[in-house]
Formats: C-alpha cells, sequence, structure tokens
C-alpha cells in the first residue's frame, strides 16, 4: 500500500529498557511511518548513544546527570541536543517537538513525565503501567480535559482495547486478565522461602526488565494491571477479574452483557502491542511469528492461587478500597522488589512488607496529585525503614 501518511515523531520514554528497544525495532521496521525524536535513558549511557547515533533523535535525556558529560561528549558532532536530569524529563515531555509519547520508563518515575505529556494533549502508547495505578483517576480525567489519548501498550491491555474495537454502543459484563502464572506457578509457601533472584527472573513466556519479572512471579503483576484496567477501561472493580493461563497465547478476553466473549490471541511478543499502539486504529503487515495451533495445541486455564500468591490479594483490596491504597501498595512493592533483587530479603518476605506498609499509611478517599505524590514518599520510607536499607 503506498503510504503517504506524515510520519509519527516518536518520543520515547524509556529507550534503554525492553519495552525501549522493542519499540526501536518496531520504528526501525516501519521507517515510511515514523521518527524517533526523543530517546530517554537513567543510567544506561553507553545504550543511548549507540541509539543516538543509529536514530538521529531531535534530543536524547540521561536521567542520571552524572553521565551527563559523556553523552555529551559522544553527540558533539550530531545535531541531537542532549539534556540531563529528572526534571529535564518533564521539560521536555511539554516540548512540542513530537506526536506521541511512548511511555516505557519503569515505575513510580514515569508518571510525571507522562502527566506533562498529558497535559499537552499529546497521545500516549503506555506501557508504563504504575502511572495508572498509582494516579489512575487524575490521569485519565487529564487525559479526557486535555484531549490525550491512551492506547495500551501492556500486553492483557492491548487485547482487551483490541476487543473493543467496534462494541462502543455495548456494556462490558467484565474483563478477563490472563496470568501466566509465572516460573513459580503450582509451587507453594514451603517451597517459594527459598526461591532467590535469578529464578524469580526466568519467566517462562517473556523476556522483560528485572522488576516487572519479579512482579509477574509474585503476581503482584496482575494485580497492578487489575488497577490498570479499572482506570482505562472505567470499570467497576468487579468487572475485573483474573484468570492463569500458563500458556500466554490468549492475551486476555472482554465478557459483553449477552455472555459472549471475545479474546485476542498470538504468541507472546511485546513488538505487536507496541506496534498497535504506534498505529491503531490501523494495523501494519510484520513478520513477526505466527501462532501455530498444533504449538501449544492446549490452552488451559485455572484459578489463581491466592493462597500462596497472597500479593494478588492485596491488590485486589486496593482496587476495591481506593484512594491512595493502590498508590502505596505501589511504592511498597517497588521498595520489595528493589531489595529482593539485591538479596536484601526473601521471597516471601515481599508480600509481609507490603501489606505492613499499606496498613502504615493513613488511608485518603480522594486524594489530590500532591498527596499522592506524598502517600508514594511515605510508603517509601516506611518500607524501607522497616527492611533497614
Ligand atoms: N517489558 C515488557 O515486556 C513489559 C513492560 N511493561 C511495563 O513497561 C514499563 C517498562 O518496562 P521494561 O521495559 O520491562 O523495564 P526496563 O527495566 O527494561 O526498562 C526501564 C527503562 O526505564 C528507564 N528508567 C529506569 N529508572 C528510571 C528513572 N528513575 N527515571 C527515568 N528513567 C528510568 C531505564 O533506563 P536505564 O536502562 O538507562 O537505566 C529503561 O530505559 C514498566 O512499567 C513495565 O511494567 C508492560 C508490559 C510488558
Ligand atoms: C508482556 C506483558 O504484558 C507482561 O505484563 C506479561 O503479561 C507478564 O506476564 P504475567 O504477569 O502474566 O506472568
Ligand atoms: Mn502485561
Amino acid at each position: 500500500m503506498s503510504n503517504s501518511l506524515p510520519k509519527k515523531r516518536i518520543a520515547l520514554f524509556g529507550s534503554t529498557g525492553s519495552i525501549g528497544t522493542q519499540t526501536l525495532d518496531v520504528i526501525a521496521n516501519n521507517p515510511d511511518r515514523f521518527t524517533a525524536e526523543v530517546l530517554t535513558a537513567h543510567s544506561n549511557d553507553e545504550l543511548l548513544v549507540e541509539q543516538a547515533l543509529r536514530f538521529k533523535p531531535n534530543i536524547v535525556v540521561i536521567g542520571d546527570e552524572r553521565k551527563y558529560p559523556h553523552v555529551k561528549a559522544a553527540l558533539a558532532n550530531t545535531d541531537t541536543k542532549v539534556f540531563a536530569g529528572e526534571q529535564a524529563l518533564e521539560e521536555v515531555a511539554s516540548m512540542d517537538v513530537y506526536d506521541v509519547m511512548l511511555a516505557a520508563i519503569v515505575g513510580f518515575a514515569g508518571l510525571r513525565p507522562t502527566l506533562r505529556a498529558v497535559e499537552q494533549g499529546k497521545a500516549i502508547a503506555l506501557a508504563n503501567k504504575e502511572t495508572l495505578v498509582v494516579a489512575g483517576d487524575i490521569v485519565m480525567q487529564k487525559a479526557v480535559e486535555y484531549r490525550a489519548p491512551i492506547i495500551p501498550v501492556d500486553s492483557e491491555h492491548s487485547a482487551i482495547f483490541q476487543c473493543l474495537v467496534g462494541e462502543t454502543r455495548n456494556r462490558i459484563e467484565k474483563v478477563i486478565l490472563t496470568a501466566s502464572g509465572g516460573p513459580f506457578l503450582g509451587k507453594k509457601p514451603n517451597y517459594l522461602v527459598n526461591v532467590k533472584r535469578d529464578h524469580a527472573l526466568q519467566h517462562p513466556n517473556w523476556n522483560m526488565g528485572a522488576k516487572i519479572t519479579i512482579d509477574s512471579a509474585t503476581l503482584m503483576n496482575k494485580g497492578l494491571e487489575m488497577i490498570e484496567a479499572r482506570w482505562l477501561f472505567n470499570l467497576q472493580p468487579d468487572q475485573v477479574s483474573v484468570q492463569v493461563h500458563p500458556q500466554s497465547i490468549i492475551h486476555s478476553m472482554v465478557q459483553f452483557e449477552d455472555g459472549s466473549i471475545k479474546a485476542q490471541m498470538g504468541l507472546p511478543d511485546m513488538k505487536l502491542p507496541i506496534q498497535y499502539a504506534l498505529t491503531f486504529p490501523q494495523r501494519l503487515p510484520n513478520n513477526f511469528p505466527r501462532y501455530n495451533f498444533r504449538k501449544p495445541a492446549q490452552l488451559t486455564f485455572e484459578e489463581p492461587d491466592t493462597k500462596t500468591f497472597r500479593n494478588l490479594v492485596l491488590a485486589t483490596d486496593a482496587l476495591f478500597k481506593g484512594g491512595n491504597l493502590p498508590c502505596v501498595l505501589n511504592a511498597a512493592n517497588e521498595i520489595a522488589v528493589f531489595a529482593f533483587l539485591r538479596n536484601r530479603i526473601g521471597f516471601l518476605d515481599m508480600t509481609d512488607l507490603i501489606e505492613r506498609t499499606m496498613n502504615q499509611v493513613p488511608w485518603i478517599e480522594k486524594p489530590t496529585l500532591e498527596e499522592y505524590f506524598e502517600s508514594d514518599a511515605e510508603a517509601r520510607n516506611f518500607a524501607a525503614s522497616v527492611i533497614k536499607l
């Protein structure tokens, strides 16, 4: 098909991560459709420079200011402008140099730049689920106010989004998020008590950054995704459910009020939801591997084991109770995962730490943005003090 559409200018926040590098693959495969206008990294200055020399962005941002001299020197003979520091992420997000922000920073750090982009009325291709977990009500309200479309990248939410195309007049009865179950599916606490980071980092189906991989192993990822779905699709908490589906071929489903269920399927490959978020409502041809119905031939489903994987219970509590509780859950989880990855606490300790923090930080029913930031800080400080980080 001949293509006269203008190129979309992408601001890729978190270009050095798993989503970031796969987004650059999608951009490289479609040079007539996309340009990488902004690239941002936190600590990986080497990769950022390599990406900048290849994709020739207008702007790069290196979060860690100590790395600025190296990036600046390496790009001295190019047209790329170099910024550094946390504040620069927000400043660049506010600039009118791009059309779509692909929000692929990990964790709470992604919230502020994404909010800036929303306030500019930019389209957001949202991978950073923590943004909606922390402040979903405010982010979605601003998205309406500033007419900033938010298109999900997270595979489950992309699946739901795809199932909803053409269904604007039809009520959702519930969404069914699929969960792989992670590397410890079927295991019990007496096993989990001894598992170490390297084992937890081996996801059966997806190759992802360290934080989300640990979240998948504890089922916190599915808990965060329940909260993300609630805000993205304007659902009531009891309309969000989870089915364990170890093959990760069905990426999620929507059940409508006539009982019909639509599912979106495909091999587990994030390039597909990334590409769809950047081209929606169009689909682009590609040569990604296709699902063969013989491999895996059986698609199975089971209920999550919430007695063992209590993070899902904590996240469900946060989903139903709302207010600042999801923000507190998220902050405590970030501290817990950080500590587990450094072998400072055990696998099951993560859940205990999150639960204690949720019981400690005062509940606020309808927080302001400032109160979300304060709750985040309070939860982090408490959780870090408990484990003497
Ligand atoms: N990976 C996946 O398949 C999926 C990921 N997601 C979500 O997408 C987001 C990104 O995940 P993933 O790509 O796996 O994560 P990675 O850890 O692989 O990458 C994270 C990116 O964020 C940057 N970053 C880290 N900390 C900061 C900070 N404090 N300030 C600014 N930038 C920072 C990193 O920079 P640097 O490397 O330079 O330090 C890197 O570019 C997460 O929210 C995750 O939940 C959702 C669905 C699937
Ligand atoms: C690729 C993606 O979207 C991840 O969130 C993935 O779904 C993790 O898998 P589980 O959390 O289901 O193990
Ligand atoms: Mn997901």
